[in-house]
């Protein structure tokens, strides 16, 4: 495969939250590490008026602002917006678009991100073709959300690929840029000792936490039409998933990576009516503290009240001949005691113990693998308690840990989105979300809502600071299973 070299790469929304906290902050990072091409531009655009040293200048502001300090250099700053320039344009307008074709030769390599509401995806689809900005060297890159059900999904994608076919489709879930999600892979399939034991003869259960502290964050319209589990399960939550219960795949490529995923995601076992009792709890955080910060109700800080879920908690089972019986425990919530990103493996018990004469109990072994903020990978292991114990011998669950942190502590952290951007740039669609992924994602989900809106479930209130209602802690408790917090 020839890799089409990008000489632009056109940011769409670049005035935005996301452009300002994470992509410009990235892109300075590649630029800094001499990781983009020498000669990329950058062309922002919006409808904010602004010219491009006002949005040079702008730029700099977000920079200073929203990289770490100890990496955050002037001089560099002013060298990265160098490559920066400015189109104003709104994307409903599509003549506008001629004054993006003066800038751009799409012959040169361009690569397109779109960091902009969904809504602007199909005009602004429309408006590069009509300019000749959707020719065959032309990526496209687009945030979530993807729809917010399968139909608008499918119509999403429909009208990107009237004008980009799937192979220069770039759909961003930015878990996939995490380095501690790819490690999941690495952990998976560059060692020897898990493999044997990754199935259900082995493993009782799994349990994937999202975690958040944070509220609404001034997302307020686009939250409260979400929920938790369109926000968080349908993309990054099932993608974590996937990873964890993917078949290896042949090699590292775009095919065979997202090709295992895809199986996994149609294995999914559908949650109908009849199991929502017992698979599905909903939550919405009220008043309550984290730390010793008051933290108001969802529905004060929203200013209107809401049946909308910040908690979601679900047993899933991926029905497959690897993961037969074995419960897959999601749950995510805003508003949580702590921000923590974590798969917990619990294995099956030893099958017998030739301690238990001796009074030892054993426990069995657990894998974490912490996603964020604490990076992570914990095998908890029975250890026998040093001592000349005359009656017995004692034992003991202690750590076998992987801090990647400090193993690796030369490296500097990159934002997930330094990752994706590179891979975008460089034409490499393997941590991309390719269509049919994002669709069997939508159809399950679509499937739990369908059936917890026909048994008429409502989110049970919890306190802001908590680990969500009580009722989650039933959903595991009735298995014999305790969430790991
Ligand atoms: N912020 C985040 O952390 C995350 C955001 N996302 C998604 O990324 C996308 C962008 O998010 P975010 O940056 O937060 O949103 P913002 O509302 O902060 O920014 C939206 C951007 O789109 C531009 N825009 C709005 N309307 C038009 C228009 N008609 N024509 C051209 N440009 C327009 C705005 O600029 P102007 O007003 O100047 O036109 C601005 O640059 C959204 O879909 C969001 O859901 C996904 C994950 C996280
Ligand atoms: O996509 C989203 O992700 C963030 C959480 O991302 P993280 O990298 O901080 O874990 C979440 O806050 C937001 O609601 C959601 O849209």
């Amino acid at each position: 495969m020839t890799i089409q070299k990008v000489s632009t790469l056109l940011l769409f929304g670049a005035t935005g939250d996301l452009s300002h906290r994470m992509l410009l902050p990235s892109l300075y990072g590649l630029d800094v590490d001499g990781l983009l091409p020498e000669k990329l531009k950058i062309v922002g655009t919006a409808r904010s008026e602004l010219d491009d040293d006002s949005f040079r200048a702008s730029a700099v502001a977000a920079l200073r602002e929203h990289v770490p300090t100890d990496f955050f250099d002037h001089s560099r700053a002013d060298q990265f917006a160098a490559r920066l320039s400015y189109v104003q344009l709104d994307a409903k307008d599509k003549p506008g678009f001629a004054k993006l074709a003066e800038r751009i030769d799409p012959a040169d390599g361009l690569a397109i991100f779109l960091s902009t509401a969904p809504s602007l995806f199909e005009p602004t689809i429309q408006g590069l073709a009509s300019a000749g900005l959707a020719g065959d060297e032309v990526r496209l890159a687009l945030e979530k959300p993807l729809g917010s059900n399968l139909a608008s999904s499918r119509e999403i994608n429909d009208a990107v690929a009237a004008e980009f076919p799937e192979e220069r489709t770039f759909r961003i879930d930015h878990y996939l840029g995490k380095e501690t999600v790819q490690n999941l892979l690495a952990l998976r399939f560059a060692n020897v000792a898990f493999e044997p034991l990754w199935n259900s003869a082995h493993i009782d259960h799994v349990q994937i936490s999202v975690a958040e502290t944070v509220g609404l964050e001034g997302r307020s319209d686009y939250y409260d039409g979400s929920g938790a589990l369109r926000d968080m399960v349908q993309n990054h939550m099932l993608q974590l998933l996937a990873l964890v219960a993917m078949e290896p795949p042949a090699d590292f490529d775009a095919t065979s990576i997202r090709d295992e995923k895809v199986k996994v995601l149609r294995s999914l076992r559908p949650i109908g009516p009849d199991d929502v009792p017992n698979h599905v709890v909903t939550g919405q955080f009220g008043a309550g503290a984290i730390g010793d910060q008051p933290v108001k109700a969802y529905a004060e800080e929203l200013g209107r009240t809401s049946q909308t879920e910040t908690f979601v908690a679900l047993k899933a089972h991926v029905e497959n001949w690897r993961w037969a019986g074995v419960p897959f425990y999601l749950r995510t919530g805003k508003r949580m005691p702590a921000r923590k990103t974590e798969i917990f493996i619990q294995f099956k018990c030893i099958p017998h113990s030739i301690f238990a004469k001796r009074g030892a109990k054993t426990r069995p072994n657990k894998l974490v693998i912490s996603i964020q903020p604490e990076e992570n990978i914990r095998l908890m292991v029975m250890a026998k308690t040093p001592g000349l114990d005359r009656e017995g011998i004692r034992l003991r669950e202690v750590p076998l840990d992987v801090g990647l942190r400090d193993a690796f502590a030369d490296t500097r952290r990159r934002i997930a989105y330094e990752r994706l951007l590179l891979d975008l740039i460089d034409g490499d669609p393997t941590l991309f979300v390719r269509r049919d992924e994002v669709e069997a994602q939508w159809q399950w989900i679509d499937g739990v809502r369908a059936s917890w809106e026909q048994t008429g479930l409502e989110p049970k209130v919890y306190g802001a600071g908590s680990w969500g209602p009580s009722a989650a802690i039933a959903l595991t408790e009735r298995d014999g299973v305790q969430w790991h917090d």
